[in-house]
């Protein structure tokens, strides 16, 4: 059953005893909550924050993916100011609605790296991790459904590596754009740089290739309309929106462990507090600034910071909060002369209200598309000088260093007046971040949001901004290949005018932001260590140091992978069913 208000659901939780509940309804939480209410003998809450609203237009269009960010269904953070980014803060997106981030993000749909999963599984010293074991999750967790007419251009992708069964919509782009072929020729004059993959979600990701989105039928795939509202049928899952849990509390001592079985949540900062207790687990999926917020308002996390807000410490838990790692992205505008690109959408309001007519029709046309039908995943050089002074923070040989996005528009995420004219934008963001960050708490209220510091290219040994730099002079280089010449008349804007490294990387520090993959917060670790660096979290994703309570979503994450982090986030929640399923 689905409850609109913790007063609303009181009656029934009052007179319940949950097995699980688990917080948060984003990509792990919808996992959870379908995977364990299964098995109909156990009894499952789940705990959103946002609101029911996964229907919402907005919502299931893939086009209008940008007016997620910052509307009601967006936590509008905060960073604080950023050392890397010229001391600007910049805002941080995440979902805050039934299906969380995975309904307001834009659709990527990436596996990551067999070699990010491989250093998983050796920081972790769990082989459940690696690459040949998640395997079965990535099968397990998709629909891979694509139209005959994709499908016959199997060169696209590799049909023996999806499977069509799961819950999770997915699928390459069913409309061309006029700059398909010509990337594609791009490729081929340049293939020596840009190899062609034929499927980025094989486990090498590197080269050039199609890019697939959790869209199916030309509507967004989500956690809410895959995996929780298929379950909310089931006599034994009650879904709780628009409450916001507060912290988790002792709920009693085992030798001399706490048991923390007890969530407190409530509706709005002026509502009633409610307190339930699970039967087996409280499982935290808030995500990666939710997770760690309610942890160490709870007392679970580094005992100076419980100490100096005066929060009663449970367990001394150092990396709580620390760790924080995410993916910087910067765009740069190039002028076409073509009129046949994507801005029409925008700028031309009777093909808008044309196209918009035939996705409500029929769930196709434009309004289907993601931000680019093709892309490039690279690493630098292996003898790239960059790597005499800093080891290569990449897990390995099929992980990339950095992305381009070629997208068939003008594109700002920054905002701004959009110019006149035709422009293909050029996307180019770092994956393999050696800069660290953190969250913190700015107050024991649990409705002043934390202090977000996500540390963006503030490395010391500079990896990041050299990195950064290539990727722009890479995407630059792929748009010079002769196939654009009748295309791309030439770089527009202030980017146009950096062409030495030093006025590259100025342009970045004072243009960059982020693709919003925040990661590692909670990091998991080898078993039972606690130590700083040694992860909040066991391989089994409990939590160290207390009995009773897991966090299953990206802040889990040791190393964010080298991709988007909705599949990596969404499997590692599929394993995480097993895993708690098994302590049966
Ligand atoms: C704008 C944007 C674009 C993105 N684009 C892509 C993309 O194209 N491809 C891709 O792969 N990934 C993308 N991502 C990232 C991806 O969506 C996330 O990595 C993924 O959703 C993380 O899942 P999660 O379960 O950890 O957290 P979330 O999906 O964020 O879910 C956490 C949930 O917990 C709820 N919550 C938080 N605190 C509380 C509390 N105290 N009480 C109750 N509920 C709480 C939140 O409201 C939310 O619903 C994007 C993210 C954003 C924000």
């Amino acid at each position: 059953t689905l409850y609109q208000s913790a007063d609303a659901a009181a009656a029934k939780t009052s007179r319940t005893k949950y097995d699980y509940i688990i917080v948060g309804a984003g990509a792990a939480g919808g996992v959870l909550a379908n995977r364990l209410s299964e098995d109909s003998t156990k009894k499952v809450l789940l705990i959103e924050a946002g609101s029911s609203d996964y229907n919402n237009t907005n919502i299931r269009i893939p086009w209008l993916a940008p007016a997620l960010t910052g509307s009601t269904f967006d936590w509008n953070y905060t960073t604080t100011p950023q050392v890397g980014l010229n001391d600007r803060s910049i805002g941080y997106a995440r979902g805050k609605v039934l299906g969380g981030s995975t309904s307001i993000n834009y659709m990527i749909y990436t596996r990551a790296a067999e070699d990010d999963y491989n250093r998983w599984a050796s920081v972790t010293g769990d082989s459940g991790w690696n690459w040949n074991n998640m395997f079965k999750y990535f099968l397990k967790l998709e629909d891979f459904t694509n139209s005959p007419q994709v499908v016959s251009a199997s060169t696209k992708f590799v049909p023996s590596l999806h499977n069509t069964t799961g819950p999770l919509g997915a699928g390459l782009p069913e409309v061309t754009l006029a700059t398909d072929n010509i990337g594609l020729q791009a490729q081929q004059q340049l293939s020596a740089e840009f190899a062609y993959n034929q499927d980025v979600n094989s486990g090498n990701m590197i080269g050039f290739s199609w890019t697939p989105f959790s869209i199916q039928n030309g509507a967004r795939s989500d956690s809410a309309r895959d995996y929780i509202q298929p379950a909310l049928s089931r006599s034994n899952l009650d879904v709780i929106v628009n409450a916001q849990v507060t912290k988790v509390v002792q709920t009693t001592t085992s030798g001399k462990t706490p048991v923390v079985r007890t969530v407190q949540f409530q509706t709005g900062s002026g509502g009633k507090s409610y307190s339930l207790t699970a039967n087996r687990e409280v499982i935290l999926s808030a995500g990666a600034i939710g997770s760690p917020q309610i942890l160490l308002l709870s007392g679970i996390g580094p005992v100076a910071q419980s100490k100096s807000l005066g929060i009663k410490s449970l367990v001394d838990l150092p990396d709580v909060g620390q760790n924080l790692q995410d993916h910087p992205l910067l765009t740069t505008n190039f002028q076409v002369s073509s009129s046949d690109t994507l801005d029409n959408l925008i700028t031309n309001t009777t093909f808008q209200t044309e196209q918009l007519a035939q996705w409500e029709a029929t769930q196709t046309g434009d309004f289907t598309l993601g931000a680019c039908n093709q892309w490039a995943w690279e690493r630098l050089p292996s003898n790239d000088t960059i790597f005499k002074s800093v080891s290569d923070p990449s897990s390995g040989p099929t992980a990339p260093h950095y992305q381009l996005i070629f997208s068939d528009l003008y594109i700002a995420f920054a905002g701004g007046s959009r110019p006149d004219g035709h422009f293909l934008t050029l996307i180019s963001n770092l994956y393999t971040p050696v800069s660290r960050g953190n969250i913190t708490l700015r107050s024991t209220n649990a409705f002043d949001y934390p202090i977000i510091n996500p540390g963006l290219l503030s490395d010391k040994g500079g990896f990041d901004i050299h990195a950064m730099t290539e990727a722009l002079k890479a995407g630059r280089r792929f748009l010079s290949a002769p196939a654009w010449k009748s295309w791309i008349v030439g770089e527009f804007g202030d980017s146009a005018s950096a062409q030495t490294d030093a006025e590259i990387e100025s342009f970045i520090r004072q243009n960059a932001l982020v693709v919003n993959h925040v990661s590692g917060t909670v990091g998991m670790g080898k078993a039972n260590t606690i130590a700083k660096g040694s992860g909040a979290l066991n391989p089994d994703l409990t939590v160290k140091g207390v009995i009773g309570l897991r966090v299953v979503d990206a802040s889990a994450f040791p190393f964010i992978p080298a991709a988007h982090t909705q599949v990596p986030t969404y499997a590692l929640a599929e394993r995480a069913a097993d895993l708690i399923k098994a302590c049966d």
